[in-house]
C-alpha cells in the first residue's frame, strides 16, 4: 500500500528546478531521502507537505490528493521536522512539545488528558522527560533537536517527515533517533516515515526503502540493500567507493571523489 505518491511533479525555486517527480512511498515504513547537498530532498520534502506548492504535477496522500485535504485534516495527517535556522523559541520543552497537538485542538482549548499523555509519550520516547521544565535555548544543539522530534510525534500523524532529524546529533544520538524511528514503526503501524538522511549507511541499516535524488530529479527509487552500489556512489555523489556487505548491511568505504567541480 502507499502512503505518498507523486505524479510528476515540476516546481522552479529561483534557479533550481525539481524535475518531473513521480514517486512512491510505501505505506507503514521507513523511507530514506538521499542525495547530494541541493540536490532537492528538502524541497521535494516541503513539497509533499505543502509548505511549497509545485508548478505542475499532484501529491496523493492514502489515496487521496492533497488539493483535496482540508487544513486541519492535512495538519492531523502529516508532521514535518524542518530543518532549523531559527532561534529556540522561548519557552520550555514541555510548552514546545505541546504545540504539537495544536491541530487536535481549537484556538484557546485547553489540553485536554489526552492531549497531556500524547506530550508525555512524546517527552519519554525521545528522552527529553529530563529536560521538560528547561527553557530551549539552555539545551544543546543535540537536545534542542530532540525536543523539536518530540513536538512533531505529539502531532500524533500517521506521516511523518523529517529533514536531517540526525543533524547536530553526535553518532550515539543519531543511533538513538535511527531505533527510536524504527521503534515507532513497529509498535504504530499505520505510521509512514520519510527522512532525509546523509548517512548511507545508517539509511541502509533503519530504512525499508530508499529514494536518491540527483539535480532534482529521482535517480533511483528501490530497497536499499538493492540499490546501493558502486555505480549508484558514482552516478549521484561522482564518488568512488567500495560497497561490501556485512550481515546483509552495505559497509561503504569512500575512496576519492571522481572530479572536484560538479555535484548536484
Ligand atoms: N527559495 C529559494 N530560492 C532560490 N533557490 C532555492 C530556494 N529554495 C531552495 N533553493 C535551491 O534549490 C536547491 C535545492 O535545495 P534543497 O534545500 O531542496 O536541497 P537539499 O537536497 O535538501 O540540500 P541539503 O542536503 O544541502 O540540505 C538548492 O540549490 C537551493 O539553493
Amino acid at each position: 500500500m502507499t502512503a505518498i505518491r507523486t505524479k510528476h511533479i515540476e516546481l522552479h525555486v529561483g534557479a533550481f528546478h525539481l524535475n518531473n517527480i513521480s514517486i512512491s512511498i510505501p505505506r507503514g515504513k521507513i523511507t530514506a531521502i538521499v542525495g547530494p547537498n541541493g540536490s532537492g530532498k528538502s524541497t521535494l520534502l516541503k513539497v509533499i507537505s505543502t509548505l511549497l506548492h509545485a508548478n505542475k504535477g499532484e501529491v496523493v496522500l492514502h489515496n487521496k490528493p492533497i488539493t483535496a485535504y482540508r487544513p486541519i485534516e492535512l495538519a492531523q495527517t502529516v508532521a514535518m521536522l524542518t530543518q532549523s535556522s531559527q532561534p529556540p523559541p522561548d519557552m520550555t520543552v514541555r510548552e514546545l512539545i505541546s504545540y504539537g497537538r495544536s491541530p487536535h485542538k481549537r484556538l484557546f482549548d485547553r489540553m485536554t488528558a489526552e492531549d497531556e499523555r500524547h506530550v508525555e509519550w512524546a517527552l519519554n520516547v525521545t528522552g527529553t522527560k529530563k529536560h521538560e521544565n528547561r527553557m530551549i535555548h539552555t539545551l544543546s544543539g543535540g537536545e534542542q533537536q530532540k525536543a523539536r522530534i518530540a513536538m512533531i510525534l505529539a502531532q500524533q500523524t500517521n506521516i511523518i517527515l523529517l529533514d536531517e532529524p540526525t543533524t547536530f546529533l553526535d553518532i550515539a544520538h543519531q543511533l538513538d533517533v535511527m531505533e527510536m524511528l524504527q521503534k515507532i514503526n513497529q509498535e504504530y503501524p499505520a505510521v509512514t516515515v520519510v527522512s532525509v538522511l546523509h548517512d548511507l549507511q545508517q539509511a541502509a541499516n533503519y530504512c525499508h526503502h530508499m529514494i536518491a535524488m540527483k539535480s532534482g530529479a529521482i535517480h533511483t527509487a528501490g530497497a536499499p540493500k538493492q540499490i546501493l552500489n558502486p555505480q549508484l556512489l558514482k552516478d549521484v555523489y561522482n564518488i568512488e567507493a567500495k560497497v561490501t556487505f556485512e550481515d546483509d548491511y552495505p559497509v561503504i568505504i569512500p575512496i576519492k571523489t571522481l572530479e572536484a567541480s560538479r555535484r548536484n
